[in-house]
């Protein structure tokens, strides 16, 4: 059987690399664990986190009481410390106002009406924060990121794009007559496809794409500091890769192919709901014309 046969079909799921960037196990963290923002997490690594309303927030947290950059936390060795950032509601850690001051695993940090806990990397909740994340923010059969989490990352890009005047492209992939493969071949044998196709994304993504699962079989890959003929090459190295594998199904072999629409940030598509009807609207034209292509807007 080949590498790329998907029977038989088992339950077990594979961690696939190179893919969307995981924190380092060890690192540590800060959790929301009350209010807006609830579950989201930021890693301590090398560069200071900012926590904030802003959408370049390192932890971006939507809500009117908190600062658009409220506190900062960074790592001095093995001490963490956290800084207010001149917030209208100060920082507080367990309760007291703070100018600056080291953190201790399990401080409570409360920005606004948003408290965070602080998660040193000894800690055994670490590990247990980073599957409830992992479970949050990725698709549970292809392990891409899932759509909720696309959607917030998209808008942090954009608006990271917009303020740096940096280009941003958005690649929507749709697998080609794949209801005929379920019709045929089963659901589970369907799954087995998807978890194949996300396989094969994934060893096309930068470390800076951000690739997901937005649909039943829809994929979008975003694209950050790529130009439209820089995402047109990656989506047809994807659109050409794909179309090489084969997939053992009832015992034929198959082949399946997939269609790319792609748009980029423009002055009339600068939100995340107008970039991604452009794109949409080129994947209907690779659709239209004949499928197993790419369009772009
Ligand atoms: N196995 C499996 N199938 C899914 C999943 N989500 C959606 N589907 C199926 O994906 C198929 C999508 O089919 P359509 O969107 O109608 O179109 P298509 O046959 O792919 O044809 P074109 O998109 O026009 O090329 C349907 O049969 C859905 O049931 C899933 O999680 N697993």
């Amino acid at each position: 059987m080949s590498p790329t046969d998907v029977e038989p079909v088992t339950t077990q799921l594979t961690l696939f690399t190179p893919g969307p960037r995981r924190p380092a196990p060890r690192s540590a963290c800060v959790v929301v664990i009350h209010g807006e923002g609830l579950g989201r997490r930021a890693d301590i690594e090398e560069k200071p986190v900012i926590v904030g309303r802003s959408q370049e927030a390192d932890l971006h947290i939507p809500h009117m009481s908190v600062s658009r950059q409220h506190c900062e936390i960074w790592r001095v060795g093995d001490i963490y410390r956290i800084r207010d950032l001149g917030a209208t509601n100060r920082t507080r850690v367990n309760d007291r106002p703070v100018e600056e001051i080291a953190l201790d695993d399990g401080d409570h940090i409360t920005i606004g009406e948003t408290i965070l806990k602080f998660i040193s990397h000894s800690s055994v909740e670490a590990r247990y924060h980073e599957e409830v994340y992992q479970l949050a923010t990725h698709d549970a059969l292809t392990e891409l990121y899932n759509r909720r989490h696309f959607v917030e990352q998209v808008d942090k890009e954009i608006a990271r794009s917009l303020r740096h005047g940096r280009p941003l492209v958005m690649c929507i992939i749709d697998v080609d007559l794949f209801k005929p493969i379920n019709d045929q071949y089963g659901h589970v044998a369907g799954d087995g496809v998807l978890r194949r196709l996300a396989q094969e994304l994934r060893a096309w993504v930068r470390d800076e794409d951000i690739a997901a699962r937005i649909g039943g079989e829809e994929f979008a890959v975003l694209l950050p500091e790529s130009d439209l003929a820089a995402a047109r090459a990656f989506a047809e190295r994807v659109r050409a890769a794909i179309g090489e594998l084969r997939f053992t199904l009832g015992g034929e072999e198959r082949r399946i192919t997939i269609s790319a629409g792609l748009a980029d940030l423009a002055m009339d598509r600068s939100d995340r709901s107008t970039l991604m009807k452009a794109a949409d609207a080129a994947l209907y034209r690779a659709k239209e014309s004949g499928r197993n292509r790419v369009c772009a807007y």
